[in-house]
């Protein structure tokens, strides 16, 4: 298995960990509060803004001594060299043999990739299609234009597509975009009840078009067009699909006029900007998908260039090495203060952990520190009246992303105001916290008795201290929102870099596959009478008679 990042000289990086760990152990928990005191540059040091995105992380817990041992192990793990080797096709992707060129679908850096045509051809059938589309010209069965659109799809085929369809609300056209991904049946039987079958497109997304779930839904939509349009009538013009795997999309029965490739050089989770995208670029038009996509092509273009100390992708992840190497977090919250953004931790999750979920190294050696959080989040403010409280009063610190755009696309009343607001004061909040004194303060001005103020003020207390950066913009865009991704996905190619791993496999889905069809067939066995020859554990076997008696019951009334 050959690795083009063992050509990566990281001879030296053992020392500069130990370094990062000697300057841990001596600061000890950082006041961070006391930093902007004895630093009046302190915001400016820790400042910077790249593609319209401002990024502050002057409230996370570092010092100028610990930042430039911090940039020292970028450079030392040879960050730049291997922005190179992704960006100029090596096939970074060794456990599979692949490329790593979402770039190159987004004007890329290298405009000489022979990939490069590839994209540029299947990008013109695309605008043609949307615009077909959009424009009532291709329609279905009927011959009336369809009003709307459902994405079959899961994971990389779904998250992006979904999160920033809803991100780009205020940029809709008239046709309704849907997603279906679980193979609960109540996720398609759910959204078809909305839906006219004459004025219905199925997008059937699947880089592999072997996924169970993205076919089993495709397989009950066609059977909803075939009973509603009667057999007769071709459905042909009501299927698209969007898959690296040609043949197997021709099999299935989409017509070949209508499949639209990508390629095992783009993964899956970092798909979007591909013919994945199309619900994205139905639901905005092409020129908005455009935008998306050169808004990631300006924080490709920076990322390839800026130097470290000044590379927004490279901050993020040093902030994440720092957080969770030498601090000890296990989780990271992403808090974004835009409504529209209510998908975005959804979709770091998958990008996040399915790229950096790893326990082995390159080489398959045990990697010997951690490696990533757990992220989670939601939008703000809804999030401050549920899991806020953990993070101002919790027993375990969990630096927080907070995203918050300037402007509104729906100016109501002070609304908005109020939003910024209260993104500010919870950055605030984590930093400053309450103390005993305040809180016993705040207890008696308020008229509590002496022994009331002294039973309650420790549950009022807030330790503060706790990290947070921001990253704000003018308004969430189609190119803001383009560069805002791009810059989380190089994120997370950095700390795979340093940390040593493969960020563009993910090995750990497939046994929960292989178990599933095993048990499926079990299931199948039993329920024909055949004696099953698999057995599993008893918890295993319990729940799978429960399954079968539960038919039984439903059979009989
Ligand atoms: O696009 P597909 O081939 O259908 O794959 C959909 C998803 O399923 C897999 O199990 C992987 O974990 C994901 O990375 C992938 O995005």
């Amino acid at each position: 298995m050959f690795d083009p990042l063992e050509s990566l000289s990281q001879a030296d990086l053992p020392a500069v960990w130990e370094r990062l760990a000697q300057i841990a152990e001596a600061q000890g928990e950082l006041n961070i509060r006391a930093q902007f005191d004895r630093d009046p540059e302190r915001i400016s040091r820790f400042t910077r803004e790249a593609v319209g995105l401002k990024l502050d992380f002057s409230r996370h817990a570092i010092t100028p001594e610990s930042w430039t041992a911090l940039i020292d192990l970028a450079s030392t793990a040879e960050v730049p060299q291997a922005v190179t080797q992704m960006l100029s096709g090596a096939a970074i992707n060794h456990t599979e043999g692949r490329k790593v060129l979402h770039c190159a679908l987004r004007g890329g850096t290298n405009k000489s990739l022979e990939e490069s045509v590839l994209v540029a051809e299947v990008r013109e059938r695309l605008a043609a299609l949307v615009n077909s589309v959009l424009r009532g010209e291709r329609t279905g069965f009927s011959g009336e234009a369809f009003t709307d659109v459902v994405n079959i799809g899961i994971g990389g085929s779904d998250l992006g597509p979904a999160m920033v369809s809803e991100a780009l609300t205020p940029y809709h056209q008239h046709l309704k975009v849907h997603f279906v991904s679980n193979v609960d049946p109540s996720h398609m039987v759910n959204t078809l009840a909305q839906l006219n079958p004459a004025t219905t497109l199925f997008i059937i997304a699947s880089k592999t078009f072997t996924t169970l779930e993205t076919l089993a839904n495709a397989k009950a939509a066609q059977g909803w067009l075939q009973a509603a349009a009667g057999s007769e009538q071709s459905l042909s013009d009501h299927f698209v699909a969007v898959s690296s795997n040609v043949a197997k999309a021709e099999e299935f029965g989409v017509d070949v006029d209508s499949i639209y490739p990508m390629w095992d050089w783009v993964g899956g989770r970092y798909s979007l900007w591909s013919a994945i995208g199309l619900p994205i670029a139905i639901a905005v038009g092409w020129e908005n998908f455009n935008q998306l996509c050169e808004g990631a092509g300006a924080m490709d273009e920076h990322f390839a260039s800026a130097p470290l100390s000044d590379n927004l992708p490279v901050i993020l992840s040093l902030l994440e090495i720092w957080s969770v190497n030498m601090l000890g977090a296990q989780s990271h919250a992403v808090l974004p203060y835009d409504q529209n953004l209510c998908q975005l931790p959804a979709f770091l999750q998958q990008l996040t952990m399915e790229s950096n979920g790893k326990q082995v190294d390159r080489s398959g050696k045990p990697l010997g520190r951690a490696s990533c959080p757990v992220v989670w989040g939601a939008a703000g403010t809804n999030g401050q009246h549920s899991f806020h409280q953990l993070l101002h009063q919790g027993t375990q610190p969990v630096p927080a992303d907070f995203i918050v755009p300037m402007q509104s696309h729906n100016p109501l009343a002070d609304q908005h105001t109020h939003l910024v607001t209260n993104c500010m004061a919870q950055a605030r909040a984590l930093l400053f916290g309450k103390s005993l004194q305040q809180a016993a303060q705040e207890l008696s001005d308020a008229g509590y008795s002496d022994e009331a103020v002294q039973a309650l003020a420790p549950h009022k207390v807030l330790p503060g201290n706790r990290p947070s950066l921001t990253i704000s913009y003018d308004k969430t865009s189609p190119y803001r929102l383009g560069a805002l991704i791009a810059l989380y996905e190089h994120k997370v190619f950095v700390s795979s870099v340093i940390w040593g791993l493969n960020a563009f496999d993910q090995w750990g889905v497939e046994l929960g596959k292989q178990i599933g069809v095993e048990i499926y067939n079990e299931i199948e066995k039993r329920r024909s009478g055949i004696p099953g020859d698999a057995a599993f554990d008893p918890s295993t076997e319990a729940l799978l008679n429960q399954l079968l008696a539960s038919e039984q019951i439903e059979n009989a009334l």
